[in-house]
């Protein structure tokens, strides 16, 4: 299997720093610590992969984004958590140019997404939700026609979509439209393409929902192999056991706003896992099943 060639570290790359996201946020409860309240630090530079400056989002009379102030430290593996509903996939919308705003804004390696967009994409890669592809191509077709959008030379294209489908196990599917593509497979070729131009900034919404164990695992090498030439990853997930594993950053929105953020370890403080941590942030109430009782009258 050959490895995908992710190309010069990122511009602007660092090592993870303190994340800081001064917003008014609800306190913690129990022993968690506070919500960092520390003072904005300057979204232009070098070391934020990402700043958002009170970022919000309304949809008529819903508050999906509620002022939010994040920074994501370059070089940084960042989770993004909440619970459904929480304004996960909004945010990441706007960010990637998806979705205007409707106040705040918005800054990739210190270049504003919605002052100067074009700038902005180039140095993104995105996994967005609910992928809309081009379904009457097949998935190296696919990949060949981004490659060349992107600006790359048709050569570069190829070596490199040879080996990210290697890479992904789509190898046999490369002349299959995508169309016929799976669920998973589908991630996969959006995962290649979002890779193909060697981004800084990675932005995935919840990548490893519908792949299969074997995929999932080459993904999270992938991605780690990407963070180690200098890029960052944002993503969102419900799989806290994942968000342990990969981030070495978390922020947790509910309701729309950012309740904790900052390095895992932080975030989780004394909670016995990130899972009860983000439980208690959320304000999360187990559930009376009582009114099930039907389900066991077999
Ligand atoms: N186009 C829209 N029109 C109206 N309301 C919307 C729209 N898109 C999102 N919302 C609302 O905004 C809120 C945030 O939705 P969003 O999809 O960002 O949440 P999420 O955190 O990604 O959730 P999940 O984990 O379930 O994917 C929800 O209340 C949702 O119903």
């Amino acid at each position: 299997m050959s490895g995908p060639d992710f190309g010069a570290p990122a511009p602007g790359s660092q090592p993870p720093s303190a994340t800081s996201a001064p917003q008014g946020a609800e306190p913690s409860a129990g022993s968690l610590p506070a919500y960092p309240a520390a003072a904005p630090s300057d979204p232009r530079t070098a070391q934020q992969a990402l700043a958002l400056r009170d970022l919000t989002k309304t949809f008529g009379d819903k508050v999906a984004v509620d002022h939010v102030n994040l920074d994501v430290p370059a070089g940084s593996f960042f989770g993004l958590v909440g619970p459904n509903g929480a304004g996960k996939t909004t945010t990441l919308s706007m960010v990637s140019g998806l979705l205007v705003p409707t106040a705040g804004r918005i800054f990739v390696d210190g270049v504003d997404v919605w002052a100067d967009p074009a700038a902005a994409k180039a140095r993104m890669g995105v996994l967005p939700e609910g992928l809309r592809l081009f379904e009457r191509l097949s998935g190296a077709e696919l990949l060949s026609y981004l490659g060349r959008l992107r600006g790359l030379p048709a050569d570069v294209v190829n070596q490199r979509a040879t080996s990210l489908l290697d890479v992904l196990d789509l190898s046999d599917a490369g002349d299959k439209l995508v169309a016929d593509y799976s669920t998973g497979m589908r991630k996969k070729i959006t995962l290649a393409a979002a890779l193909l131009h060697s981004p800084p900034l990675l932005l995935l919404d919840e990548p490893l929902e519908a792949v299969d164990p074997v995929s999932a695992r080459t993904i999270r090498t992938v991605l780690t192999q990407y963070r180690q030439a200098g890029g960052t990853v944002i993503f969102s997930s419900h799989v806290m056991a994942l968000v342990e594993e990969l981030c070495t950053h978390v922020a947790v929105m509910a309701a729309g706003r950012i309740v904790a953020a900052g390095e895992l370890a932080t975030v989780r403080g004394s909670a016995a896992s990130l899972d009860d941590a983000f439980f208690h942030l959320v304000g999360g109430q187990e559930r009376h099943t009582e009114g099930l009782s039907w389900l066991q009258s077999r």
